[in-house]
C-alpha cells in the first residue's frame, strides 16, 4: 500500500475524502439526503440574516419618516419578521443538524462494527487473531468505535457539517459579489480558505503524529486497564508495586505526551502564523476596497447595500476557524477506519491455505489406502487412527519449527496420554489437530485421509477440546456446560447428567439459581466459582459434546486446579464416562498420565518415545526420568512427613515402583 506521505498532500487529501464519501454511503441515502439539506438550510440561513438585517436597517430611515401603518414601515416589518425567522430557524436547525449527524455517524460505525466482527469471527484458524499486528489494528481501530470519540461515522458526519459551512461561506460571498464586487468576494473566499489551511493542514500533521504514536497510546491504555484489574490489583498491593506502577505511569504518558507537545510548537506555531498573514493581508486589502468604495461620493453604493456587504465579509472572515463539528472528526476519525482496513487484510493475509496439498492427494495411509476424500462434506466416524504423517510446524512470522516431522498415531477408542516439557509443543499439536493452524508441512489423516479434505465445521463437530485456558463466559453454568454442543442447548437433563458425572451438581445446585445463575459476580444474580470448579465446568463441557456425537476428546491439563482427592477420582470415573472415545489426554500430572493406554513423550518437536507406562519406566528413558523426578518431591515429602518411618533414607533417584504408586 502506497504510504500518505509518498502520495503527497493533494492527493492524500483528495484520497481521504472520498474515502470518507465512499463510507458515508452506508448510512443509507435518505438519512444522507436529510443530513444534506439539513447542512444546506443551516448555511443558508445565516446568509438570509445577514441579507434581511441589512435590509431592515436600510428601510428605518423611510419607516420613521411614514410612521406606523404607512408601506415603509409594513416592509420595515417584513425584513424584521425574516431576519427573526432566519436567526430562530438557525436555533432550531443546529441541534437537529447535530442529531442528524449522529445518527448518520452510529449508522456508518454499526455496519463497520458488524464488519470488524463478522470478519473476527470468520476466519478459519486462530493464526491472524494471534498476530500482534492484526491484534494492535484491531484494538486501535475498537478504541476509537467504543468510545465514539473519533471513529469512522463521525468522520462521515463531519464531512457532511462541511456543507453547511460552505453552504454560508458560498452564500455570504455570493452577497459581496453580487452587491459590490466578484473580484472582492473571491479575494474573501482565498482569505478564508487560507485560514483554514493553516489550521486545518495543522491538525492533519498533527493526527499524523498522534498516529504514530498508537503504540504509546494502546500501553497507556493498557496500565490504565492494569490500575482497575482486579487480579492484577492483588499482586499490585501485596508485592508493594504501587510506587514502581506510578512512575511506570508517570513515564508511560510522558513518553506519549512529549512528543505530542513538540509537534504541537512545530506543526501549528510559524505555519499557522504565515497562513494567518496572508489571510489577514488579503481581509485588509477587501475591507479596504469596500470603504473606499463607500467613501466615494459617485458610487452608489447605498447604506443597505454597504451594511450587507460589511455584515457578509465579516460573517465570511469568521469562517476561516476551527470547525469544532467537522475538523478533528474528519482529521483522526478514518485512522481508525485504516485500522479496520488492515486488520481485513491483516485477517485475509494470515488465513491458514487449508487445501490439501496436491502431494498429498496421493497419500495412503496403512490403515486405509486409497484415494483421499477430497471435499466430502461428511466426515465418517473414525474406526482406525489419526496420523500425524511428518508434521512440521512454526508459527506465522516466525522462524522456529515448533513441531518437526513430527509422526505421531492416536488409535482410535483409547486414550493417549502426550507429555512433555513447557514450551515442547503440546498445545500446538492440539491446534493443528482443531485444524486452528495448518501444518507448514505434512498431514494429519483420518484412517488415511487428510482431515483437510473435509469441510472445517464437520471436522470440529468430531472433536470436544478443552484447552489449558479454556474459556469462562459469562452465561449461565448450564450454558457453559452446553456449548460443548450448541446444537443442544436445550438439553437440560444432559447437561445436568454431565454436571454430575464431574461432581459439581452439589456446587451449583446451591448457587442462587442454580444451573441458571450467570457465571460472573458483576451480573445480577451472579456468582463465581473457584479455579478448580471453572475447570470442572470445562470437563463437563468436554463430557456434554462426547454425550452429543463427537468421538474425539482433547484435554490439555484437565486437572492442573483440581484438588488431590479429585485428581485422584479424574482418571477413573473419566475413562468410564469416556468409554470408547478417542482421548488425547495432556497433563504435568504422572498419575493421570500413567494411566493412559498410550503415553507419548514430545520432546525438541518429535515424538522420542511411546508406550505403556510400565513399558517406559522399563526403558527408562526421558519419561521415566521426568516421572521420579515428580515421584521424589512426594516421596520426599511423605518421608520429611513420617517422623517413624525408618525408610526415611531410600535411594531419591530410584524409588520403587510401589513407592511411586502409592505417593501418586
Ligand atoms: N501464538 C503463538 N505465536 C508464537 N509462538 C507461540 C504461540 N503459541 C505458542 N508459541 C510458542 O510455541 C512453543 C510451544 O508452545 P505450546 O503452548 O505448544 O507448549 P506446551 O508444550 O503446551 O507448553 P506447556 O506445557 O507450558 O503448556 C512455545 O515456545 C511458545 O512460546
Amino acid at each position: 500500500m502506497t504510504s500518505r506521505k509518498e502520495r503527497g498532500v493533494p492527493a492524500e487529501l483528495a484520497l481521504a475524502r472520498v474515502d470518507i464519501t465512499v463510507l458515508t454511503r452506508r448510512a443509507g441515502a435518505p438519512l444522507i439526503i436529510l443530513d444534506v439539506l439539513v447542512n444546506v438550510l443551516l448555511g443558508a440561513l445565516p446568509v438570509v440574516f445577514v441579507v434581511a438585517a441589512a435590509v431592515v436597517l436600510g428601510r428605518v430611515p423611510a419607516a420613521v419618516d411614514g410612521g406606523l401603518g404607512s408601506h415603509a414601515w409594513d416592509s420595515l416589518l417584513d425584513a424584521f419578521f425574516v431576519a427573526a425567522g432566519a436567526f430562530i430557524g438557525q436555533q432550531i436547525v443546529a441541534p437537529v443538524r447535530e442529531s442528524v449527524g449522529d445518527l448518520v455517524a452510529r449508522q456508518v460505525d454499526g455496519k463497520v462494527i458488524d464488519d470488524v466482527m463478522a470478519a473476527a469471527t470468520s476466519t478459519t484458524g486462530v493464526g491472524p487473531l494471534e498476530d500482534p499486528r492484526v491484534v494492535e489494528d484491531l484494538r486501535t481501530a475498537a478504541r476509537e468505535l467504543e468510545t465514539w470519540v473519533q471513529s469512522p461515522g463521525q468522520a462521515c458526519a463531519g464531512q457532511l457539517a462541511l456543507i453547511g459551512r460552505y453552504t454560508q461561506l458560498a452564500g455570504y460571498a455570493g452577497v459581496v459579489g453580487a452587491v459590490f464586487s466578484w473580484l472582492a468576494a473571491a479575494g474573501l473566499v482565498v482569505a478564508v480558505m487560507l485560514f483554514r489551511y493553516g489550521l486545518r493542514g495543522g491538525l492533519r500533521k498533527y493526527a499524523d503524529v498522534r498516529f504514530e504514536l498508537d503504540g504509546a497510546e494502546l500501553k497507556n491504555d493498557y496500565l490504565r486497564a492494569l490500575a482497575i484489574d482486579a487480579d492484577a490489583a492483588k499482586e499490585i498491593r501485596v508485592f508493594g508495586l504501587i510506587d514502581w506502577f506510578r512512575e511506570l505511569w508517570r513515564q508511560s504518558y510522558l513518553e506519549w505526551l512529549k512528543p505530542l507537545w513538540a509537534a504541537r510548537r512545530r506543526i501549528y506555531l510559524w505555519p499557522f502564523v504565515w497562513f494567518t498573514a496572508w489571510g489577514m493581508a488579503v481581509t485588509a486589502s477587501v475591507m479596504a476596497l469596500a470603504g473606499h468604495t463607500a467613501a466615494d461620493p459617485g458610487s452608489d453604493l447605498s447604506l443597505t447595500d454597504f451594511v450587507m456587504v460589511i455584515t457578509a465579509a465579516l460573517s465570511a472572515l469568521s469562517l476561516g476557524e476551527f470547525y469544532r463539528e467537522s475538523d478533528l472528526p474528519t482529521a483522526v476519525g478514518m485512522h481508525a477506519y485504516d485500522a479496520v482496513r488492515r486488520f481485513f487484510s491483516g485477517l485475509a493475509a494470515g488465513e491458514p491455505a487449508a487445501r490439501v496439498p496436491a502431494a498429498r492427494e496421493s497419500a495412503a495411509d496403512s490403515t486405509a489406502p486409497g484415494t483421499p476424500a477430497a471435499d466430502a462434506a461428511t466426515v465418517p466416524e473414525p474406526s482406525g487412527t489419526i496420523r500425524f504423517d511428518k508434521v512440521s510446524f512454526h508459527y506465522p512470522g516466525q522462524q522456529r519449527m515448533i513441531l518437526d516431522e513430527l509422526d505421531l498415531t492416536l488409535p482410535i477408542g483409547r486414550c493417549t496420554a502426550l507429555v512433555g516439557v513447557n514450551g515442547a509443543g503440546k498445545t500446538t499439536l492440539v491446534k493443528l489437530l482443531a485444524r486452528l493452524h495448518e501444518p507448514t508441512s505434512g498431514a494429519i489423516l483420518l484412517d488415511g485421509v487428510d482431515i483437510r479434505s473435509y469441510p472445517v465445521d464437520a471436522w470440529r463437530a468430531k472433536l470436544g477440546v478443552i484447552f489449558q485456558d479454556f474459556a469462562r463466559y459469562e452465561v449461565s453454568a448450564a450454558d457453559n456446560v452446553a456449548f460443548g454442543s450448541v446444537a443442544h442447548i436445550g438439553d437440560r437433563a444432559g447437561v445436568r447428567a454431565v454436571v454430575e458425572a464431574v461432581g459439581l451438581a452439589d456446587a451449583l445446585d446451591a448457587l442462587p439459581r442454580g444451573m441458571d445463575t450467570p457465571l460472573a459476580r458483576h451480573l445480577e444474580g451472579g456468582a463465581d466459582l473457584s479455579g478448580g470448579q471453572w475447570q470442572r465446568i470445562a470437563l463437563a463441557r468436554a463430557l456434554f459434546a462426547l454425550r452429543n456425537g463427537s468421538p474425539v476428546l482433547v484435554l490439555d491439563e484437565p486437572t492442573a486446579s483440581l484438588d488431590v482427592r479429585a485428581e485422584a477420582g479424574f482418571f477413573k470415573e473419566f475413562t468410564d464416562l469416556a468409554h470408547g472415545a478417542t482421548t488425547l489426554l495432556i497433563s504435568h500430572r504422572f498419575s493421570t498420565v500413567r494411566q493412559a493406554d498410550l503415553i507419548v513423550v514430545l520432546e525438541d518437536g518429535r515424538v522420542t518415545e511411546h508406550g505403556s507406562h510400565e513399558e517406559l519406566l522399563a526403558a527408562d528413558g526421558r519419561y521415566a526420568h521426568l516421572f521420579r523426578l515428580q515421584a521424589d518431591r512426594f516421596t520426599d515429602s511423605e518421608d520429611a512427613g513420617s517422623e517413624d518411618d525408618p525408610g526415611g533414607g531410600k535411594d531419591a533417584a530410584a524409588p520403587s515402583e510401589e513407592t511411586v504408586g502409592r505417593a501418586l
